[in-house]
């Protein structure tokens, strides 16, 4: 399986966005380190913006660069000139999205693609088909794309309706109806706070590529976040990416873009690796995992024991015991004074504490 990063594109649709060339090359830089196999960089019809963006991105990163087109050729011209390495032709397929979105049938949008597919191999990139709305469409017209169209397909949900038993459920009717799961891709939407819970479910039954944004980056709700799936997929399986480098990216990607995403926000939020509870940091001392799912400097973060007034007797003894200083009662109860007025404190500030601690 492999991940996809669509932040770029993705966070440049959010209302109000408007990301500089240079942000989005340092933010595009950033991403590269974590040795993703695909990042998709924009959608050069749009402009000169996401057409420079593109260009620069191909030209340097070590990822293929994936740029995003409508079956059209002026879309495909564009998309070409942008020197992307592989062209993403969407189309809706859902029967609301075909009479909103392009007042056409789905034979006309299939043939469009083909003839869009065919344009970009010729014009010397690879292609890939993304069906819009596929989620909201029922599996059995979802099926002959796989038939008709020998590109890579991704399956978009597009508007985060779906949940991960529908998405369990549905690609189990794809497979039954003949499609080899392993050529599936998958596009999710974070409407229902579902996005990444949906990828995981998605990987397990073995689909082919995973769509992902920092911190969920993108249109309305985002995308599943790239930092939750890789962590999620780490705990029995891989994902591919350089481990060490994942926090340090994410929070450079999100300072190259100029974002903020709340301490509490799960993998890279400051404050989630932190930790005061008495009972908890005081089993953390002996082994920290007593208290946390992974160990964050796995993943190139930080964990955070704090002393202060949760702190309980366990901890104080402990942290006197590790000063070297004998952990009478009356020590350990001036010790909790102590870290009550001045804390919290991080270890090495309590355990100079506890050194001087009466
Ligand atoms: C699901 C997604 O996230 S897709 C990406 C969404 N991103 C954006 O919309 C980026 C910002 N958008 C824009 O800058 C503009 O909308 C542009 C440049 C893309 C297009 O602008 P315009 O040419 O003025 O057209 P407009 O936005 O009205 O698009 C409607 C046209 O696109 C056609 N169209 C829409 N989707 C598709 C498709 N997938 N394949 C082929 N044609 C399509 C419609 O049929 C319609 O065609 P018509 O003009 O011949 O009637
Ligand atoms: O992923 C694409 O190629 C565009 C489609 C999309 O973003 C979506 O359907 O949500």
């Amino acid at each position: 399986m492999s991940l996809c990063d669509v932040t770029l594109r993705e966070a440049g649709q959010m209302p109000g966005r408007a990301y500089t060339i240079e942000q989005k090359i340092a933010a595009g830089t950033a991403l590269d380190r974590l040795g993703l196999p695909l990042i998709q960089t924009g959608f050069p019809i749009t402009g000169e913006h996401d057409t420079v963006v593109t260009r620069r991105l191909a030209d340097t990163l070590e990822a293929e660069v994936v740029a995003i087109a409508r079956a059209r050729e002026d879309d495909i011209a564009a998309a070409l000139e942008s020197g992307a390495d592989i062209i993403e032709v969407f189309i809706p397929i859902s029967d609301r999205q075909l009479e909103a979105v392009i007042d056409d049938s789905r034979e006309s949008a299939f043939d469009a693609a083909h003839e869009a597919i065919d344009s970009v191999r010729d014009g010397g990139a690879k292609a890939h088909l993304t069906l819009m709305d596929a989620f909201r469409t029922d599996a059995a017209s979802v099926a002959p794309a796989f038939e008709q169209f020998d590109a890579p397909i991704t399956l978009a949900d597009t508007v985060g309706a779906r949940t991960p038993p529908f998405v369990a459920g549905y690609l189990r009717t794809l497979a039954e109806l003949g499609v080899s799961i392993n050529r599936v891709g998958v596009h999710f939407h974070d409407d229902l706070g579902l996005a990444t819970a949906n990828a995981l479910v998605s990987s397990q039954l073995g689909v082919d590529r995973v769509d992902v944004s920092v911190a969920s980056l993108g249109e309305r709700a985002g995308n599943p976040a790239l930092e939750e799936c890789v962590v999620a997929i780490e705990q029995d399986g891989d994902s591919g990416v350089v481990l060490d480098e994942l926090v340090p990216v994410c929070r450079a990607v999100l300072d190259s873009l100029d974002e903020t995403v709340d301490p509490r926000k799960a993998i890279i939020g400051e404050a989630v690796t932190a930790h005061e509870s008495g009972l908890h940091t005081a089993a953390m001392l002996e082994d920290p995992a007593t208290f946390e799912p992974y160990d964050p400097e796995m993943f190139g973060g930080t964990r955070q024991l704090l002393f202060g007034a949760r702190t309980g007797q366990s901890a104080a003894r402990e942290l006197l015991e590790r000063a070297e200083r004998e952990p009478t009662d009356e020590r350990i109860e001036n010790l909790l004074e102590r870290l009550v007025d001045d804390g919290p404190l991080e270890l090495d500030a309590a355990l100079e504490m506890a050194e001087r601690v009466q």
